[in-house]
């Protein structure tokens, strides 16, 4: 057999083939998880003015003394500022978010005044700039503020609102097409007759390259003939999605068809098995400009190699740096040494000596759903690594949800 294609080697000729996509304009209101086509300039500073940070008055530093007596000669309201600059000896009702009245370059907050009539007296020193925001001290207008290739949280997406932008920039959602093979394979809800498997692939594989940030069409399940295969590819590729992602007949069996028929439908494949466990038989290749993973049919080695070869290529053509989260994190129980290939390995997050830690699943089998479910992401263990003592420090993927 030929030799196994290292880890490192196949991602890095996966992201070669992954160039970022086109941009589109949408609305603020939708940039949700949306990668930056462009970086964010302000349109405006922030704060706009200088405002105060308290409900108060506003005055001059130089009045700023204990018990100095001053007169209120306004009120300066968020939204409406007063018109008339403060002289010695005067101070204006300003409340949070108000803009500062012209000659006023502080605060004092009202729990540290006396109130008669139109006059206050200070129960504090006031220090110079106490209690402002000066303009711009968040951003500056025409400042970046978002770079191209964000990916936007709902805190970017408060900070580009702030800056005035109800539109953005962002690469176009890429197009994930699915497809199942597999005779045996029955869809959840229906009877299952002997011999027969739920088909769940598809079922996890959607939302998590949802999370990634595209558009999923599931193309269900193909039977394993080479005819009907080949037609079933050419449906998932007609229109030409970014990602084809199918899983299963990958491997060596004579009903593992999935090499031979992409292969006579014209997908050139650039690499097939690679070191690593699980998903040893992983095959990658291009048709026109469609990325094509076959992913193994087995459940373990479906997700785990969607998190480890598809999600990068996602945020590769999502314009992302291609960021594989790996975490040192120390290990709550021992790890056994690793064979030839880069092991993947299920581990809970779990505390040790009070700090965060992981805790190593023993179990390895490619089908073991349940051990996947309870996992929070995956140590990384180089080919033929020794094994490790508790307290150790790890390589872990973390997975989007772990925490
Ligand atoms: N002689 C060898 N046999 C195998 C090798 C090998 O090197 N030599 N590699 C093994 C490894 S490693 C893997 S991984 C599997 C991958 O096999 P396939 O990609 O061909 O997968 P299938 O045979 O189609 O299915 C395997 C297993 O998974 C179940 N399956 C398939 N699709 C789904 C689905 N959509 N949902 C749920 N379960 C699914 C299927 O019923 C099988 O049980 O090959 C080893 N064999
Ligand atoms: O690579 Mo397979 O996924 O080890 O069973």
């Amino acid at each position: 057999m030929a030799q196994l294609k290292p880890v490192d080697e196949a991602l890095s000729e996966i992201l070669a083939h992954a160039k970022p996509i086109s941009g589109e304009i949408i609305e603020l209101t939708q940039a949700s998880n949306r990668t930056l086509a462009e970086p964010v300039v302000a349109l405006t500073s922030q704060p706009p003015f200088n405002g105060s940070a308290m409900d108060g008055y506003a005055l001059k530093a130089s009045d700023g003394t204990k018990g100095t007596v001053l007169k209120n000669i306004g009120v300066a309201a968020a939204g409406t500022p007063f018109d008339r600059p403060l002289a010695n000896g005067e101070c204006a009702r300003i409340y949070t978010g108000g803009e500062l009245p012209q000659g006023a370059d502080s605060v004092i907050m009202q729990e540290k005044v006396t109130i008669e009539g139109d006059q206050i007296t200070l129960q504090d020193d006031v220090a110079d700039g106490q209690n402002v925001r000066l303009k711009g001290n968040d951003f500056a207008k025409d400042q970046t503020i978002a770079r191209a290739g964000k990916c936007l949280n709902p805190f970017d997406i408060s900070l580009i609102a702030a800056a005035g932008h109800g539109q953005i920039k962002v690469t176009r959602k890429p197009k994930l097409h699915i497809l199942a093979t597999g005779d045996e394979l029955v869809q959840p809800g229906q009877p299952l007759e002997q011999g027969q498997i739920y088909a769940s692939n598809g079922f996890g594989l959607t939302p998590l390259f949802e999370l990634a940030g595209v558009t999923v069409q599931d193309f269900g399940v193909a039977i394993d003939e080479q005819a009907k295969l080949e037609a079933k590819l050419q449906a998932a590729l007609q229109d030409e999605p970014d990602i084809l992602v199918t899983t299963g007949g990958a491997s060596v069996g004579d009903k593992d068809y999935m090499l031979a028929a992409l292969q006579a439908i014209g997908a050139e494949i650039d690499f097939w098995r690679i070191a690593v466990r699980p998903g040893k038989p992983l095959m990658f290749g291009r048709l026109g400009k469609t990325l094509i993973f076959g992913l193994p049919g087995n459940p373990v080695s479906a997700l785990v190699t969607a998190t480890v070869f598809v999600r990068p290529a996602i945020a590769a053509l999502s314009g992302q740096a291609a960021d594989p989260k790996i975490v040192q994190l120390p290990l709550a129980d021992q790890l056994p040494k690793n064979g030839p290939r880069q092991f993947y390995r299920r581990a809970r997050l779990t505390t040790y000596k009070s700090g965060l830690a992981v805790d190593p699943i023993l179990e390895m089998d490619s089908a073991h759903l349940s051990s996947l479910s309870q996992c929070d992401g995956f140590i990384v263990q180089a080919p033929f690594c020794e094994g490790k003592q508790t307290g150790a420090s790890v390589d872990f993927m973390m997975l989007p949800w772990a925490l």
